[in-house]
């Protein structure tokens, strides 16, 4: 692991107020992410992952404290340059693939790249994350596997600097599941790319290089895993 910054939280608290009660769906949250990190967030259902995600991504704006991106704050940013750093800085895994239904794989990843600056060579992508003969098929002609293959290449190829990855197993078997998690860390080493899965499913942690667990709102514990184990080696 390097230890290059790529992001800093700092305090970051999101207040929710209903009615008479405030809702604290993050509670001064603070971490660093470094540079070619593979982080796994873990924590129950109602933990904040999903608000602590959103925020990271620009998707969302904490009610207090700074979020940093290569030393610039986000939390600064007007509308339009939260929308030139989700397009530029993020790349978003999903649960369910949220692919375009009348566009080929290769379209899919095509345009998402069409409005990215520094964005990679669509077919090598594909060709990286195991697609280079499905590149002209439609969604409904793939299996979940290989959908959410697409949407990991549409992810890596407008290279950003950080890649989300929201339960990107959960619509997934197991088998599948596993070689998903495989593809994310070949991925995060191949393009020295920062990985931050969020999921429930504490196994998973075991092959990150950080575990970081939340509990209503808040971080509850860190664990650095000087050998994290190779996906193939999870079970759930
Ligand atoms: N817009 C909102 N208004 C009010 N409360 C909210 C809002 N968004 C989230 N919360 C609350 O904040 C807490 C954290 O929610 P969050 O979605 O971040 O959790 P999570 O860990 O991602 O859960 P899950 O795994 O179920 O997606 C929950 O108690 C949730 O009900």
């Amino acid at each position: 692991m390097e230890n290059d910054t790529l992001m800093k939280v700092e305090n970051v608290s999101k207040l929710y107020q209903m009615g008479e009660v405030t809702i604290a769906a993050a509670k001064e949250v603070s971490l660093e992410l470094y540079q070619g990190e593979f982080v796994v967030i873990l924590g129950p259902s109602g933990s904040g992952k999903s608000t602590l995600l959103n925020i990271l991504g620009g998707m969302d704006l904490p009610t207090e404290g700074k979020v940093f991106m290569e030393g610039e704050d986000v939390t600064g940013y007007n509308d339009r340059k939260l929308t030139i750093y989700r397009r530029e800085k993020v790349g978003f895994v999903f649960q369910f693939y949220n692919l375009m239904a009348n566009l080929t794989a290769r379209e899919n990843v095509e345009l998402a790249t069409e409005i990215c600056k520094d964005a990679l060579d669509i077919d090598e992508v594909l060709e990286a994350v195991g697609l280079g003969d499905r590149k002209e098929h439609f969604p409904a002609q793939m299996s979940g596997g290989e959908q959410q293959r697409v949407a990991i290449a549409r992810a890596v190829a407008k290279n950003p600097a950080l890649l989300l990855c929201d339960e990107p197993t959960g619509a997934l078997d197991f088998k599948t599941g596993i070689k998903i998690l495989t593809l994310l860390r070949e991925i995060n080493k191949k393009y020295n790319k920062t990985v931050i899965i969020i999921t429930h499913n504490v196994p998973i942690g075991e092959m990150a290089d950080r575990v970081i667990k939340m509990r209503s709102g808040e971080i509850i514990e860190t664990k650095i895993n000087k050998n994290p184990i190779h996906p193939e080696g999870i079970e759930w």
